[in-house]
């Protein structure tokens, strides 16, 4: 058989492995409710099994035709689709009339609006629906800012360079190039000790310094891609693009790597904003930029990229979250430390509830954002998920050396595509790391109060300035310094109380000048009281997502070709998240049907669905396979019939099915369906089914 014929059997086949996955989940939870009989999920289950086999099956018999690997049919499948992409004007190298630059990508019309749906629908799943405080922040950003938050110093990856050319890559990537491409060479087989070797510091890559990665490029002989010239040794580059602000240019700024840090300056007034009470989560969507060393991979790897971050703060004693039952049900694929570890390496389905009471999940808070991200993924969720296949996303945690040292539990969310699992967000317990490091630097407190129930006998910390000393020695200054003394933040008042304890100096800064404290200047102890009540440094749960990635993964879960002569594309997208909702079709060139084509145009427009009017000459079947190709998932075809009796017919695009519904009846039919509270199952229930035109 012809192997596109098996290519398109194969992806059909993994939609369907996905969709059934997608109906034994919902049974599940709806047999929980005592809406569905037991017997209804067995059933399903057994349907699972049996398209699992025939997947298997037909990515066999794929691979047996084509005689390729299944990374060589992957990028098969990944050009027929970026083919489409372009074509349709989805995304388009930027400044492309110049030659472009790589990592820079503009969307092009339907790729701008899938986008927004994208955007728009994390912001009603996570901002809406948690009553988080937004924000937007300049991405120009002070250096001092990043200084704190530890970008200007440690935000590097390692670099070499082509020693011919002077090309830069990154040195990581190369590396890992390398141990992969031995790992698949069927021709000259590793032998089980070196490919063990391999594997083993292929899932240490990420971790090595600049020595211990120089000698593993050496050792494996990794040169230049394209020129194979020799390489460089690794050296750190960092990533954030420099730059001066305002005119005379003496203060250094950068464009923010990330949003994070605009809602950490903010915290002490958000505090205030929400009446002095924690928990809360804030929110920031808006561009992000990297400057990173060789953008590969398309619009996965970029220099300029959305990101959508939270960060809820908490009481670091107390991280349960008042919504969690909500989520605890929720069984995605994790994959934890311990099955990383494992023989299988498998990740496994666990619901929550049980992640966070055996401890594979730090805490309950980390577990929500977890179960909202899943259900954010998905295709159908209360607001309608972005479309993402729930069988091809995974949560995996970081392994110990994987996390920074401030972290308390880490876990990203990542899909499945021809690239292999993808980074589409990282779920971090940062602790009280970031609000501690903006304390430090600005000297503004970030902490929040806790009222006790009972008074209780705490540590406090006491600072008590020794003002004759102070005022013999400082003179005039002294009142600052004693000010400054006993403005000091807890961790850096214990800072200065271990160098003091060392019979060595700490420096302070009062007014703008340094001053030096020596032993006796300043008693810091810690002092058993009791309190009606604490400051804290609250911890910070951060969620935070690529938007671009998300599409991307999208782009790539919802891509067949329908079987035919012509192998036509069909983008499978959601109505929630389509470019386009609906296409209206008058049948031929007529007055009568342009005019009753536009009317029905401007009625979905009323609805606030974004459509088209399709009135090209050519047949209907071929303006069926444009639409499908930007993923539309309705058309309405205006006939002669339509003149007769004010009905059309209304198309949907997977299964191309189609039913006549009265004129009047489909703006609001589009639109409940669009906003999937009606299934097409219910429209083809209700309305008689139309014949199918001869070319579909
Ligand atoms: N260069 C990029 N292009 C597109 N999206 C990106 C890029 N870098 C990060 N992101 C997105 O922002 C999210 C959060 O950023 P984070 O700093 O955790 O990424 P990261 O761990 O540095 O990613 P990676 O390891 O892939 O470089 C990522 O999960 C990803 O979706």
């Amino acid at each position: 058989m012809d192997a596109g014929v098996l290519e398109t059997a194969f992806l059909q086949a993994q939609e369907t492995v996905g969709r059934q996955g997608d109906i034994v989940r919902s049974l599940k939870a709806q047999l929980k409710d005592g809406k569905v009989e037991r017997s209804a999920v067995d059933e399903a289950i057994e349907m699972l099994k049996q398209v699992k086999i025939d997947l298997e099956r037909k990515q066999k018999a794929l691979e047996d035709a084509t005689g390729k690997t299944a990374s060589a049919n992957k990028e098969a499948f990944r050009s027929a689709m970026l083919n489409a992409l372009e074509r349709r004007l989805f995304f388009i190298p930027s400044f492309k009339i110049y030659g472009s630059v790589a990592g820079f990508y503009d969307y092009g019309p339907p790729g701008c609006a899938m986008k927004q749906n994208v955007t728009q629908t994390w912001r009603n799943h996570f901002i809406l629906e948690e009553n988080m405080l937004e924000l937007e922040c300049p991405a120009v950003t002070p250096e001092i800012v990043l200084k704190a938050s530890g970008h200007v110093e440690r935000f590097t990856d390692f670099m070499v360079t082509d020693v011919k050319t002077g090309d830069c890559h990154r040195a990581d990537h190369l590396l890992e190039g390398a141990l992969e491409a031995l790992l698949e060479d069927r021709k000259n087989p590793a032998s089980p000790e070196a490919a063990k070797a391999a594997r083993d510091l292929l899932a240490r890559v990420g971790e090595l310094g600049a020595e211990e990665l120089g000698a593993a490029l050496t050792q494996y002989g990794v040169k230049a891609p394209d020129t194979k010239n020799d390489i460089s040794a690794p050296f750190p580059f960092n990533l954030m693009f420099k730059t001066s602000i305002g005119p005379r240019g003496d203060l250094v700024g950068y464009l923010r790597p990330e949003t994070a840090q605009g809602i950490f300056v903010n915290f002490k007034d958000l505090l205030y904003y929400n009446g002095s009470k924690l928990p809360f989560a804030a929110a920031q969507i808006g561009n992000s930029y990297r400057n990173e060393i060789s953008p590969r991979a398309g619009l996965l790897r970029v220099r300029e990229f959305t990101q959508a971050e939270i960060e809820h703060f908490c009481n670091p004693a107390d991280k349960s979250h008042p919504k969690f039952q909500s989520v605890a049900e929720v069984a995605p694929l994790l994959y934890s430390r311990e099955l990383q570890m494992g023989d299988e390496k498998k990740p496994k389905r666990i619901p929550l509830g049980t992640a966070v009471a055996k401890g594979i999940i730090a805490n309950e808070t980390l577990a929500y954002f977890i179960g909202r991200t899943y259900l954010f993924a998905q295709r159908a969720s209360q607001w309608g998920g972005v479309g993402l296949n729930a069988d091809r996303v995974r949560f995996r945690q970081h392994l110990q050396h994987e996390m920074a040292h401030y972290a308390e539990d880490c876990w990203d969310f990542e899909v499945e595509c021809s690239y292999g699992w993808v980074e589409c967000a990282g779920l971090a317990d940062r602790s009280a790391y970031d609000l501690n490091a903006h304390a430090a630097m600005s000297k503004v407190e970030m902490s929040a109060y806790e009222r006790f129930a009972e008074p209780q006998e705490v540590d406090v910390l006491s600072i008590v300035p020794n003002k004759k000393e102070l005022g013999r020695l400082f003179k005039k200054d002294a009142k600052a310094i004693a000010d400054a003394l006993e403005a000091m933040s807890e961790c850096d008042a214990l800072e200065m109380a271990g160098k003091l304890a060392a019979g060595q100096a700490a420096g302070i800064k009062a007014d703008g000048q340094a001053f030096e404290m020596q032993p006796g200047f300043v008693e810091i102890k810690k002092q058993r009281k009791k309190m009606s009540g604490r400051n804290f440094t609250p911890a910070v749960i951060e969620p935070s997502f690529g938007i671009g990635r998300i599409l991307y993964c999208v782009f790539e879960h919802c891509f067949y070709t329908r079987e035919g002569d012509d192998q036509r594309s069909v983008f499978s997208f959601t109505p929630v998240t389509a470019p386009v909702k609906c296409t209206v079709f008058p049948l031929l060139q007529r007055a009568e049907l342009n005019e009753r084509a536009e009317a029905m145009s401007a009625a979905l427009t009323r609805e606030r669905l974004s459509n088209t009017v399709d009135t090209t000459g050519t047949t209907i079947g071929k303006r069926y396979a444009r639409t499908d190709e930007i993923g539309v998932p309705f058309a309405i075809t205006i006939d002669y019939q339509t003149v007769e009796d004010s009905t059309a017919t209304l198309r949907e695009r997977d299964s191309t099915a189609q039913v006549r519904v009265p004129l009047a009846e489909l703006p609001a039919l589009v639109r409940r369906l669009t906003d999937m509270e009606l299934s097409w199952q219910e429209v083809a229930a209700k309305y008689p089914a139309q014949a199918q035109a001869g070319d579909e």
